[in-house]
């Protein structure tokens, strides 16, 4: 199939990431890790609303009561719909100064989970963290370098989670109460042009659709197999990760990054850090809320 790709908004983001369909609200939610801040983009007006954050913002939940969980580089919080902090509900497990929050997502129970970037990179010390509606939080694992492509499969029994710079894609059996099992390596990326799978979403078929990192492209894979089949190319080398929205859930919003490019890389592909939507022929499924 043939995909056009349009500039949603021309965000110029140092870091965009955790692009997140508000069903309720018709609007994107994303961030700027670097920035730090929280954005609210309209994509009906084309306005686009910053809420600044006091430390690196790595991902968020949409709360069920209005909201949201954000984590940020020093713990989780909930915020009210502006972004102002409220109530810390869980720790960064690592060493502050050379870890951060990176992607994250919601559960089908209402969990909220994040992962952490292990930044010296010189061992797998990123980390998984799980909050609970009840706010308590725990570590589930990790042994990755940086912690990304956290999804739960639209039938619950699976989580799936990448090591992008390993080229890894595991995923885990979830039981009924949502605790993974064993991990597997579902598909291990070739090194080359091709990317690393960076953030990611599943579609109401339960496909995986992952930005590749690097390889300025989007893939959708078979679950079962790891098997690519389909693929968008974008305008960026740098995507970061994608969301499905609009009122059909079929606009997959892209989020890209500029960090650390080279003024010829930039040169190369100015468009980096912007927000990008394209229409896909099957539909995503409605993001779900954290319940505390
Ligand atoms: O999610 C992210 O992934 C990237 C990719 S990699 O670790 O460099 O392979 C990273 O650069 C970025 O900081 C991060 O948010």
């Amino acid at each position: 199939m043939t995909y056009e790709v349009q500039t949603a908004l021309a965000a110029q983001a140092h870091l965009g990431e955790c692009p997140i369909w508000s069903a309720r609200e018709q609007v994107l939610y994303w961030v700027d890790i670097l920035a730090p801040a929280l954005n609210r983009f309209d994509p009906a007006t084309g306005e686009n609303r910053v809420m600044a954050m006091p430390a690196h913002i790595g991902c968020f939940g949409l709360r069920e009561q209005g909201g949201f969980i954000v984590a940020l580089r020093n713990g989780i919080f909930l915020t009210d719909a502006d972004g102002n902090i409220e109530k810390q509900v869980g720790d960064n497990p690592t060493d502050t100064s050379k870890s951060r929050f990176n992607d994250g997502h919601v559960d089908l129970l209402g969990n909220f989970w994040a992962g952490t970037i292990w930044e010296p990179r010189d061992h797998k010390g990123g980390k998984l963290v799980r909050v609970k509606p009840t706010g308590e939080s725990e570590v589930m694992g990790g042994d990755v370098l940086v912690s990304n492509g956290l999804g739960f499969s639209p039938d619950g029994r699976w989580m799936f989670h990448t090591d992008t710079p390993n080229h890894i894609l595991y995923r885990y059996p979830l039981d009924e109460a949502g605790n993974p099992g064993e991990r597997e390596t579902l598909r291990e990326f070739e090194r080359g042009t091709g990317g690393r799978p960076d953030g990611a979403a599943f579609d109401s078929e339960g496909y995986y659709w992952t930005a590749m990192f690097d390889g300025g492209r989007v893939l959708r894979i078979n679950p079962e197999n790891g098997e690519i089949v389909d693929e968008i190319r974008l305008p960026v080398r740098w995507p970061t990760m994608v969301a499905f929205g609009g009122d059909d859930l079929k606009t997959l919003y892209i989020t890209s990054s500029r960090e650390n490019r080279s003024e010829e890389e930039l040169a190369q592909y100015p468009e980096s850090g912007n927000l990008f939507a394209v229409r896909v022929n099957v539909a995503g499924r409605a993001e779900p809320l954290f319940r505390g």
